[in-house]
């Protein structure tokens, strides 16, 4: 089967600043991969670099077979809705959703696809299966809802289209613990088929025994690796 993604050799930043050093990685279908590391050594920057979103980047990078990591020069987001359309869904760091839009609309805005806006319907029911609390606020502004409300309005989102490999960026960051660990277990219930997920987190205990593989990332390298348990090599 068809790795869900191949990165040969990325190298990434912005302007003068390279944060991605020459980096290798590969995530297979079905697979759960978490990326751990302080603040600022390049977990979002290695995602927005997937998203074509960094400032420049050079290397390959495979999704699902197809090249989507040509060097890119010509400023951050100029390809990014072709990739999304090759079957990428990016949760973001902060969460960057409207205040005066409603959830729905929210969820409406994440169906980017052709196919996706077909079925939204269908769609929006399964991200409610797995964001229950969400069902009965589709028609209020994401302004009044709480902190962990809205990160699951952002993560719901991310999942309305059907795509091959979400990147989710720190999902319980600023949320309290317990409010973060049901936010991640809903995300972990998700039924992956041959998609994969690609989770950024500094909280690594919240990764324990729910991802296949967690990777530390250093200065914009990554190194070392655990399977589930959680013992590095
Ligand atoms: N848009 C940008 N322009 C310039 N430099 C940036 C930009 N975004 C990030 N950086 C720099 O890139 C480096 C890596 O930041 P990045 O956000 O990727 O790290 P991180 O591991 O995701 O940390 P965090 O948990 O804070 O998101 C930092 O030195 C940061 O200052």
């Amino acid at each position: 089967m068809t790795d869900v993604l191949r990165i040969d050799g990325l190298s990434a930043g912005y302007g003068p600043l390279r944060v991605i050093h020459d980096l290798d990685l590969v995530i297979k279908p079905g697979e759960r991969l978490g990326i751990v590391g302080l603040n600022g050594h390049g977990k979002t920057t290695l995602i927005y670099a997937i998203a074509g979103l960094t400032g420049w980047q050079r290397g390959s990078i495979l999704l699902n077979g197809t090249q989507i990591g040509r060097i890119r020069s010509q400023g951050p987001g100029r390809y990014t809705h072709q990739i999304v359309r090759r079957g990428l869904a990016l949760m973001p760091q902060g969460d960057e959703i409207f205040t005066g839009l409603t959830v729905e609309e929210h969820l409406d805005s994440g169906a980017f696809t052709h196919d996706a806006w077909r079925d939204r319907r269908v769609r929006k029911e399964r991200v409610l299966d797995l964001f229950e609390p969400l069902r009965k606020l589709m028609k209020t502004p994401v302004g009044r809802l709480s902190g962990g409300e809205r990160r699951m309005v952002s993560l719901g989102r991310g999942l309305m289209t059907d795509a091959k490999l979400y990147l989710v960026d720190e999902p319980s960051l600023g949320l309290a613990p317990k409010i973060g660990q049901s936010v991640m277990e809903a995300l972990f219930a998700l039924d992956l088929k041959d998609s994969a997920m690609f989770i950024a987190e500094q909280n690594v205990a919240l990764l324990e025994g729910r991802v296949d593989r967690v990777i530390g990332m250093h200065a914009g390298k990554l190194k070392g690796e655990a399977s589930a348990g959680l013992s590095f090599n």
